[in-house]
């Protein structure tokens, strides 16, 4: 009996039950991974309720307002920061949803004083979202929408690490941006600008603003993306020969468009014309510089609607005073906005526009409400179809996985259980999907990240989630390998058929949990959409994943379950579910309950006190 009393009392010890249960975990099922909070559902808040709340509280330090959630609970609302200009369509969505404060023009300083009171932040490109922003939100930001396409200005790493979503807006100002592509490549070869700011002048000058013709030159897109693509186009309708540079993008896109896709020095070097449309990355900074310039044409023309950084800026200085870069129109710049006497802004050659590329009324329009939904579906929890810093996911393959996930957080959950303190920590886990599915047909991204949550979360006070998943396991030296196993399901249509959680070179507080290999081994399935535990260890049960769960390993003799039923009645505990699974006929059993209710230490101890149990442990779903 030493054995049981031990496992009572290690299976009674849970240190970290009261940070869980103020962790509120998302609702079981298609609800995956962002509410750190319980978050309101909005479609039962309707939004004149919502906008009559938002108008009575202006959010304030502090300030929770309370929206109603589908039982009729009530859930405190979100608070959303939206830091730059955003249009009122996208305001009005958020509205429905949550309580939204509009801080235009912030300092710094003021954001960072700021941000801890919301749980999301909404940028444009005129705000840094740096790791001191992300830390400073820590604990309640879970969501940075970017209204945009570029995230260059938000620490995407530190983002990560927090476990906070970054969302974007990357369509709806594919056609702004790429119209005033067209708008400054056809002004800059007019000289448009200039001449426009030396009549207003008074000067009447013809043969100063002489321009070049468009049609029959050869112009180099460099990034052959969405905006990249759309210029091309443009630029073909033009009569412009058009050569593009991007090592990720498909030739067939380029064909269809009439492009031809050429190596980055064969571009630059070909080309009359070079518009800049690659994303600002470490590898892209500074790609256009002294010696870059050297090996283009003399009197190119380059417009970049870009981003500042990925030309270098004094380097395009010298090679404009040269002559050795015609003409420059500038959208964007490596600070923004520039100094006041920047020499390039200055240029006689040089066009500029202060960072108007995605300024229409229809895109900004567009764009306030793509990230208005983005975030409004991250913050109940949807998984974003635009996350920048995790995987996407269907909504479709997300329906169809939705039990599969929640089976996987609650594997890992019950695995972590059963580890003894003195295993050291837990280093190798192994997930085993069986599943009649190839690779493409089944990501299993979303159900490692649910293993990795059910196994980190319980045991510290780490919030792990979709983005972060990863990222926490390899930080706690947790190296989790997957392996698919073929199964020709008879229900095919079904994902998968189980997923294995096993645990290696670990001491269970519960040795029937141990497999013949010497690991801790769970396997569930999914059975009429409830996630059911079929195997512990070499044992076979059938419980389903509700409540709680008593395992216990006895002899196999009659009367156990009756026993074991008579203790928990007694304090009222209901038993949801049980099961008994055995290697040999009167040898060793398992039996698996699923309880309502937590028995108390007593009703436990009663149980470990059976002669026939060997040791019994309670697990916590
Ligand atoms: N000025 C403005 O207001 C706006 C600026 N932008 C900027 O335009 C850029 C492109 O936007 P989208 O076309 O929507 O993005 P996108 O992601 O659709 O396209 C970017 C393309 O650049 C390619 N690329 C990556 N590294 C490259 C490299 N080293 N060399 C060549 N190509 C490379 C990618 O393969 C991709 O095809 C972004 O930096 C974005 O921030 C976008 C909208 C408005
Ligand atoms: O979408 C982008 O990448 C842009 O550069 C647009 O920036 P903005 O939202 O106008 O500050």
């Amino acid at each position: 009996m030493a054995t049981a009393a031990a496992a009572s009392r290690a299976a009674l010890s849970r240190p970290h039950a009261a940070a869980a249960a103020a962790r509120a975990s998302p609702a079981a099922g298609a609800r995956v991974t962002l509410p750190r909070r319980r978050s309101v559902r909005s479609a039962v808040i309707s939004s004149s309720a919502s906008a009559a709340a938002v108008a009575a509280s202006e959010p304030a330090a502090g300030r929770v307002t309370l929206g109603a959630g589908t039982d009729g609970a009530l859930w405190p609302k979100p608070a959303v920061l939206v830091a730059e200009k955003l249009s009122e369509a996208g305001l009005a969505v958020l509205r429905g949803f949550a309580d939204v404060e509009c801080a235009y023009g912030m300092s710094p300083a003021e954001l960072l004083a700021k941000v801890a009171q919301f749980d999301a932040l909404i940028v444009r490109s005129g705000t840094k979202v740096t790791r001191e922003v992300l830390e400073a939100g820590r604990g309640r930001l879970r969501v940075v929408g970017r209204a945009g396409v570029g995230i260059d200005n938000v620490d995407l790493q530190a983002a990560t690490e927090a476990g906070c979503l970054v969302v974007n807006a990357p369509t709806a100002n594919t056609v702004a941006a790429a119209e005033h592509g067209i708008a400054l490549l056809a002004s800059m070869a007019r000289n448009v600008s200039q001449a426009d700011a030396a009549l207003k002048a008074g000067k009447w000058q013809r043969t100063k603003y002489v321009g070049v013709s468009l049609v029959g030159k050869t112009l180099a897109v460099m990034g052959f993306g969405k905006v990249g693509s759309e210029v091309a186009r443009r630029a073909k309708g033009l009569g412009m020969h058009v050569i593009a540079h991007d090592p990720y993008a498909p030739a067939d896109r380029a064909r269809a468009i009439g492009a031809e896709l050429v190596s980055f020095d064969e571009a630059i070097g070909r080309a009359d014309f070079i518009s800049l449309h690659m994303p600002l990355t470490p590898a892209t900074s500074k790609v256009f510089n002294d010696e870059s310039f050297a090996k283009m044409k003399n009197g190119v023309r380059i417009i970049n609607v870009a981003r500042g950084g990925v030309i270098d800026e004094d380097a395009l200085v010298r090679a404009l005073d040269s002559g050795k870069v015609a003409q420059a129109a500038l959208d964007v710049f490596t600070e923004e906005p520039p100094a006041k006497d920047s020499k390039l802004v200055l240029h006689e050659n040089v066009t500029v526009t202060p960072h108007l590329g995605a300024s229409t009324v229809e895109a900004q329009e567009g764009v306030a409400i793509e990230i208005a939904e983005a975030v409004v579906g991250a913050l109940r929890g949807e998984l974003a179809a635009t996350a920048v810093n995790a995987p996407m996911v269907p909504a479709e393959v997300m329906s169809e996985l939705a039990p599969y996930v929640s089976l996987a957080e609650k594997l890992g959950k019950l695995a972590v259980q059963l580890v003894t303190g003195e295993s050291g920590g837990i280093k190798g886990v192994k997930v085993v999907y069986t599943t009649a599915r190839g690779p493409d047909d089944l990501d299993t991204r979303l159900l490692r990240a649910m293993v990795t949550k059910g196994i980190v979360e319980p045991v510290s006070s780490t919030f792990v989630n979709l983005v972060n998943a990863d990222y926490t396991a390899k930080q706690r030296g947790l190296r989790i390998t997957e392996e698919r196993v073929s199964h020709e399901s008879p229900a095919a249509e079904a994902p998968l058929e189980s997923i294995q959680v096993r645990l290696s070179h670990v001491q269970s507080k519960f040795a029937g949990a141990i497999s013949d290999g010497g690991d801790i081994v769970l396997e569930g399935r999914v059975k009429y959409g409830v996630p059911h535990l079929t195997v512990v260890g070499p044992y076979e049960v059938d419980v389903s994943l509700e409540g709680n769960l008593i395992l216990c390993r006895q002899i196999d003799q009659p009367g156990m379950i009756g026993k074991v039923g008579n203790i928990l009645g007694q304090t009222n505990v209901n038993i949801s579910f049980m099961s008994v699974g055995r290697t040999f006929r009167g040898k060793q059993a398992i039996m698996a309950i699923g309880v309502d209710e937590e028995p108390d230490k007593e009703t436990l101890e009663h149980i470990g006190h059976i002669p026939a149990i060997e040791e019994f442990v309670f697990l916590e779903l």
